[in-house]
């Protein structure tokens, strides 16, 4: 039986069992498999943790103590028998001398070994006992950190693996950490083996080094590099998507793409680029070209700027080495042959003055911005003022002691700093002089995080080390980061140009810098929206400019690039045309040379297999929409919404209504944000409710549907936010609910994109809309009492506070509502639990009420659950174009019999 949470009460009994089950436990045979239940079941006084029951189909009953001893004599032998073979090895190898040797080292630490040992075994063969089959010794290890955490909430061990990707492990105990210190230990002095330049390819003609290596194609299992252990995150699991793995990547063989980079394609199943790769992957390579490139949502431009910058770093390290060989002077002094010397001073006048600058611009934009937002988010239902991204200026001295708390830079901090010693951690791997050679720029810390893991797990076979810099996690930890001189930083611009003024090592001569990317391009450079943007930019194209630098801007959005908002443009009337915008753009971000510009966008913007449905309602009415959607199509679902307080709301609706959503908001710690995206990304049936920080680029896997709680207010958030669904050539569905706020940006939207078509409309099946209302109107009654509690709650505990801390009276007035009324509150709370039991109930009963009569097994023996009509049984995609298909026939059924009775009456003429 499996319960939702367990009451200490549970525990305890839970913690019985385990101890018989550790005496006695079972071998799974069969399968366990879910037992349909009684909905009303759910409903029943004490039985509100169940969630439900599971019949293991077969099992035999093993004496775990017996087994335990069993597995520890096996492992006795099997390491006597190693130690055996290794000392008769070693007796051959070394003759003598590796015999007293041996003989020494026995002597001396031979007990304390053999304690440590027999420990060990004792603990591995329980281990095995409690997991019986066919557990490995590798396995048992598995077994004794998930035991070491069990009564760690899920939470806690979901955490480690948040954040943390290839090149930042998870944080471990202490135990674990040192195994893991010998291990990389050994994989960094293999690695380094294999780096020795003798055993290096030839790296001097840069065409075989493009070449598809025979190794990838035959047996791309064989690498040179160990690629670094992955570890579970949304970024991963996108990733590992494809079925096909080690695949063949003759493809790419024209792109110029490192034959490490190709072996990573293989291993991850990228046969073959995508056009916006194909496309500008051989100019950005061989003719280092700055590129603009512009393609729909999900096409894969993340590695189309991702890969040249490998490539540059790849080659920049031959260059380096070849310099080194020639003795000439260090690679990182190069550039600044023809360059003008930094000066220390010159920086922090720079950083000085354009930090004043764009402390003043953004003043004057955010209040355009504001002006704007204020006009058009007058909607009664959203308490609050519309979200910024990624509000990265802001970092306080309590963002800073909750970084520290938030644990999500804790894992990137082990990851770096896990296998080396004390001395070695400051040490940077490239070198002291590596310099930072790829900055990759994003609007928001959850789109940085997937770009370094998409880098990341391209270059898994190179030693390239990515960092990210990121608002939202300890700075502490993200300047110790930098100690160790990542080649490739990936960052939002508030958090970079703050550690940039405060002169981090790695950050102080920027000159070297080879590849800028601006990623959402058309979002970053918004006036008003990254005052650090300007600043840095400005920076890197005066003081800290590189002539040889190249620069990537991509975004799906990039020809709809709007310099201002739409309503001054159209009040100033400038009209401009998508190549002037272009040009504002890359005089912004500081592309001096010709570009390449890869425009691969449609007319329409959004991608071609995506199917747009629209509902237009009244506004009270898009909860019911809303929940009926999530009813009748069980799915992974995002949806949207304009402010964080609508998002607030909704997810307490949605929680009353036993929808278990997640949300996701500017307004949530960091760490709260990335697990919630993972566990998104985890569950098959999920709803994500966000605003727009979700909505530009994040690469969550089959996304089915995407909903538009609020029409967006430009049409490149329309597109940008569909386009979380529909991804790398899947379907998609994207519904968006119109209430009478939303005409004009519904409208708008549709001009801007040009559809041709007409949005068709979402098919509801009106009679299960009653029920659906009832159960909406009764959550909206508890969250509306709740609500109000809360808020005043929070209002009256801030004025007593407030007034403790004055030590003054606190006059009763300045309270709100019954604050003293204990008898009303209790008859409140009693109110609230009636609705909230009677919700259940109605919870618990068939959609359709005349559908499901009984609550009795039927003849099958199946219960009868209350399923939506639809609900697992066609996809929301379905019913749409099958009611396309429908509306098409009502269309042409009329003209056809219009036609035959012409004819006949032209017959009978
Ligand atoms: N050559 C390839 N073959 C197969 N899959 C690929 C290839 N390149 C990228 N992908 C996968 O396609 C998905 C989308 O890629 P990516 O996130 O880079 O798209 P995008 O164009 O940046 O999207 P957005 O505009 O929303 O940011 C990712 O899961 C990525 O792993």
């Amino acid at each position: 039986m499996k319960t939702k949470k367990m009451n200490p009460k549970n525990r305890r009994l839970s913690s019985g069992l385990r101890k018989q089950t550790n005496k006695q436990s079972i071998h799974v045979k069969g399968n366990w498999k879910a037992i349909d239940l009684d909905p009303s079941l759910f409903s029943e006084e004490g039985l509100e943790g169940l969630v439900c029951f599971e019949e293991l189909t077969s099992y035999s009953l093993i004496d775990s103590e017996k087994a335990a001893t069993k597995a520890a004599k096996e492992l006795k032998k099997e390491k006597k028998k190693t130690k055996k073979r290794k000392v008769s090895e070693g007796e051959q190898e070394s003759g003598e001398q590796a015999d007293v040797e041996s003989k020494e080292g026995g002597n001396t630490t031979e007990p304390a070994k053999k304690k440590a040992k027999k420990k060990k075994n004792k603990k591995l063969a329980a281990k095995e006992s409690v997991q019986p089959g066919d557990a490995s010794v590798e396995d048992a290890s598995v077994g004794e950190e998930g035991e070491k955490n069990e009564t760690a909430t899920e939470d806690t061990s979901k955490d480690s693996s948040a954040i943390s990707s290839e090149h930042d492990a998870q944080s471990k105990p202490s135990k674990k950490k040192n195994k893991k210190k010998n291990k990389k230990k050994k994989q960094k002095q293999q690695i380094e083996k294999k780096a020795t330049p003798e055993e290096k390819p030839d790296s001097e003609s840069p065409s075989s080094e493009c070449q598809v290596p025979e190794k990838v194609k035959s047996s791309p299992d064989k690498v040179t590099k160990a690629p670094k252990k992955q570890v579970k995150n949304w970024t991963n699991a996108a990733l590992s998507g494809s079925d096909v793995k080690n695949a063949d990547v003759s493809a790419w063989k024209d792109l110029f793409v490192p034959s490490d980079v190709l072996k990573a394609l293989s291993s991850l199943g990228f046969g073959s680029p995508t056009p916006i790769q194909a496309l500008t992957l051989p100019p950005a390579i061989r003719d280092r070209m700055d590129i603009l490139g512009a393609a729909e949502t999900g096409s894969g431009k993340t590695l189309a700027f991702g890969i040249p910058i490998i490539h540059t770093i790849l080659e920049w390290r031959k260059g380096s080495e070849r310099r080194a060989d020639d003795n000439k002077e260090p690679a990182t002094e190069l550039e600044s042959l023809y360059l003008p010397a930094v000066d220390e001073s010159t920086i922090a006048e720079s950083t000085a003055g354009s930090s004043a600058q764009s402390a003043s611009e953004q003043d004057g934009e955010g209040n355009v911005e504001a002006e704007e937002e204020e006009g058009e988010s007058s909607a009664e239902q959203d308490r609050g003022e519309s979200e910024e991204d990624a509000s990265e200026g802001e970092h306080s001295a309590e963002e800073d002691d909750e970084d520290t708390r938030l644990g999500c830079v804790k894992v990137i901090e082990n990851a770096e700093f896990d296998f080396d010693t004390a001395a070695e951690k400051e040490k940077p791997a490239g070198g002291k002089n590596q310099p930072l050679l790829g900055l990759v720029l994003t609007p928001t810390r959850e789109l940085a995080v997937q770009v370094k893991h998409h880098i990341d797990a391209v270059a898994k076979f190179t030693d390239i080390k990515t960092a990210i810099v990121v608002g939202g996690m300890a700075q502490e930890k993200q300047r110790r980061m930098l100690k160790r001189r990542p080649e490739i930083i990936i960052a939002t611009p508030g958090r970079l140009w703050d550690l940039i003024k405060e002169k981090h090592p790695h950050l102080t001569n920027l000159r070297q810098l080879k590849c800028l990317v601006i990623d959402e391009a058309d979002r970053m450079v918004e006036r008003g929206h990254f005052a650090e943007l300007d600043s840095l930019l400005e920076m890197l194209n005066t003081v800290h400019f590189n002539p040889m630098r190249q620069t990537f801007v991509f975004s799906a959005t990039l020809t709809m690039a709007r310099s201002m908002p739409i309503r001054l443009l159209q009040k100033k009337k400038k009209n401009l045309d998508k190549r002037n915008q272009l040009e504002i753009l890359m005089e912004r971000v500081g592309i001096k040379s010709k570009p390449k510009i890869v425009d691969l966008t449609r007319k329409e913007a959004t991608v071609e297999t995506l199917t747009e449905t629209r509902i237009h309602c009244q506004k009270e009415e898009k909860d019911f929409f809303l929940y009926y959607f999530l009813l009748q199509y069980p799915g992974r679902t995002m949806v949207f919404a304009n402010s964080i307080d609508c998002i607030k709301r909704l997810n307490s609706l949605l929680v009353i209504l036993d929808c278990t959503p997640l949300p996701l908001h500017a307004n949530m710690h960091q760490k709260q944000r990335l697990k919630n995206l993972e566990r998104f990304a985890e569950r098959d049936s999920c709803i994500l409710l966000t605003t727009d920080v979700a909505a530009r680029g994040l690469d969550i896997p089959n996304v089915q549907h995407v909903i538009h709680y609020q029409v967006p207010r430009t049409s490149e958030t329309y597109v940008h936010r569909s386009g979380r669904t529909a991804r790398a050539t899947k379907q998609g569905l994207s519904m968006l609910l119109i209430g009478p706020d939303d005409v004009m940006n519904f409208k708008k939207i549709y001009k801007t994109l040009g559809k041709d078509e007409e949005l068709p409309m979402f098919p509801i099946e009106s009679k299960c809309m009653e029920t659906i209302k009832e159960r909406v109107n009764l959550a909206r009654k508890i969250e509306k009492v709740e609500f109000h509690n809360s808020r005043q709650k929070q209002h009256n505990s801030w004025f007593k506070q407030a007034a403790e801390a004055l030590e003054v009276d606190l006059d009763d007035e300045l309270l709100i509502g019954r604050a003293n009324d204990e008898d009303a509150d209790r008859e409140q709370q009693k109110m609230v639990k009636g609705m909230k039991k009677h919700l259940k109930h109605l919870i618990s009963l068939p959609v359709f009420k005349n559908v499901i009569k009984t609550r009795y097994p039927t003849q099958m023996g199946k219960l009868s659950l209350p399923h939506m009509p639809l609900a697992g049984v066609e996809s929301a995609l379905t019913h749409v174009s099958m009611e396309k298909n429908r509306q098409k026939l009502k269309k042409h059924v009329p003209s056809q019999r219009k036609n035959k009775r012409q004819k006949k009456e032209e017959q009978q003429q």
